[in-house]
């Protein structure tokens, strides 16, 4: 057996807000999951916003380089209440976060939704909700691409480039092509190329080509608005959803909402290559206004460690780990802390 089969080097982010609550509560169940089969080395990183205001430090490239060596990382999240006018908006998320995610090629990001039996949906029925989106991580209109022109004036002019390229979109629509392979043999495009035309073509123009890889994979298409009528109204339609950075962003959070719960939503942000660490968080962000409660619910984190640990190879205690949250969502009655909820997953699964 290689050393990967009992050794994990693993970077932890805790990040700000809940972040810290709901990744203790990852590590916990990770560990306990693991037990002694594999050594599991943490080394925790403080950035974020608070750390930004302690030092004015986003991620230093010294820091950018040793992350690189870990053999992945778990983020909780990080970001400022959208209040607080201390922190520039969208410093820390583009400048911490985002080049995090472009630095390390964390080109799929993918969010499983599903509905598990016993979650209360405001929508769905038990059993309708199983698909992933895949969602394009190193491209869009979140690559930073614009800028402002006389600023602060009548005539500003305020631009958001969305970056396209053919092989950043064939990559993303070629994971997803194979995942769907895997799956109930669905992809859909989802994206805007009745407007956004050129970005759009060439989205659609890639699904058609790839297609033709996989003779046993059927796909369709639908513009972004249509596509939230019937994340609402038929979830059940969706197997995998593939779709660019901005997209998938948003269409991820209503995901979580109709399938129980903001709380529940993981995510992976995968170098596919395997050429830098990949990423594993929950979909949520921060959230300033339940921070520091122990109220937030550690769930998606904890899937987040699970899905680490299949990227690593780790199959059995993510199994273990996705039964336990399972049973665990299935059991739920009143209110838990956000650690009574780890601890509660983490014995399930020793
Ligand atoms: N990956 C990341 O680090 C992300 C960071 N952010 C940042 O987080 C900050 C807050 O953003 P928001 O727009 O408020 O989104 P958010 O996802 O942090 O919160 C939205 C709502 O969901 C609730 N919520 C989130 N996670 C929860 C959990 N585990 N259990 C129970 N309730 C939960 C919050 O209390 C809030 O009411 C901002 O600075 C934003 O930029 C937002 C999204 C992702
Ligand atoms: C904060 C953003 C950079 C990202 C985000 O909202 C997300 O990835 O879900
Ligand atoms: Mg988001």
């Amino acid at each position: 057996m290689t050393d990967a089969a009992h050794h994990i080097d693993l970077a932890v982010i805790p990040g700000d807000g809940i972040g810290p609550e709901v990744t203790a509560e990852a590590v916990k169940v990770l560990l306990a999951a693991v037990g002694n089969a594999v050594d599991v080395a943490l080394t925790e990183y403080e950035l974020g916003a608070e750390h930004w205001l302690a030092t004015g430090e986003t991620l230093p490239d010294a820091t950018l380089e040793r992350l690189r060596s870990h053999d992945a990382i778990l983020f909780g999240a990080v970001g400022a209440a959208p209040g607080d006018t201390r922190i520039p908006s969208g410093l820390i998320e583009r400048e911490f976060l985002l080049k995090l995610r472009f630095s390390l090629d964390h080109f799929v990001n993918l969010r499983p939704s599903r509905l598990y039996p016993g979650v209360p949906s405001p929508l769905a029925a038990p059993g309708t909700i199983d698909f992933v989106v895949v969602r394009e991580g190193t491209e869009g209109p979140y690559t930073g691409n614009g800028g402002t022109l006389r600023g602060g004036t009548p005539h500003e002019v305020a631009t958001e480039v969305s970056l396209n390229t053919a092989h950043g979109v064939e990559r993303v629509v070629r994971d997803a092509f194979v995942r769907a392979s895997g799956r109930r043999k669905k992809l859909t495009l989802v994206h805007k190329h009745n407007v956004l035309v050129y970005a759009g073509h060439l989205w659609k123009r890639t699904v058609e080509a790839v297609a033709a890889d996989f003779p046993d994979v059927s796909h369709d298409y639908l513009h972004v608005d249509a596509a939230m009528i019937f994340l609402v109204t038929d979830p059940s339609r969706f197997d995998v959803i593939v779709t660019d950075n901005l997209f998938g962003d948003i269409v991820t959070d209503l995901a979580a909402a109709v399938s129980g719960g903001i709380g529940l939503a993981a995510s992976a942000n995968l170098n596919m290559d395997r050429t830098a660490p990949s990423m594993f968080e929950p979909v949520h962000g921060s959230a300033p206004d339940i921070a520091g409660r122990q109220v937030a619910d550690p769930t998606a984190a904890i899937l987040s460690a699970a899905l680490l640990l299949r990227h690593l190879g780790h199959d059995a205690p993510a199994e273990r780990i996705e039964q336990a949250v399972e049973q665990d969502i299935a059991a739920r009655s009143g209110a838990r802390s956000t650690s009574a909820v780890g601890d509660a997953i983490a014995a399930a699964v020793s």
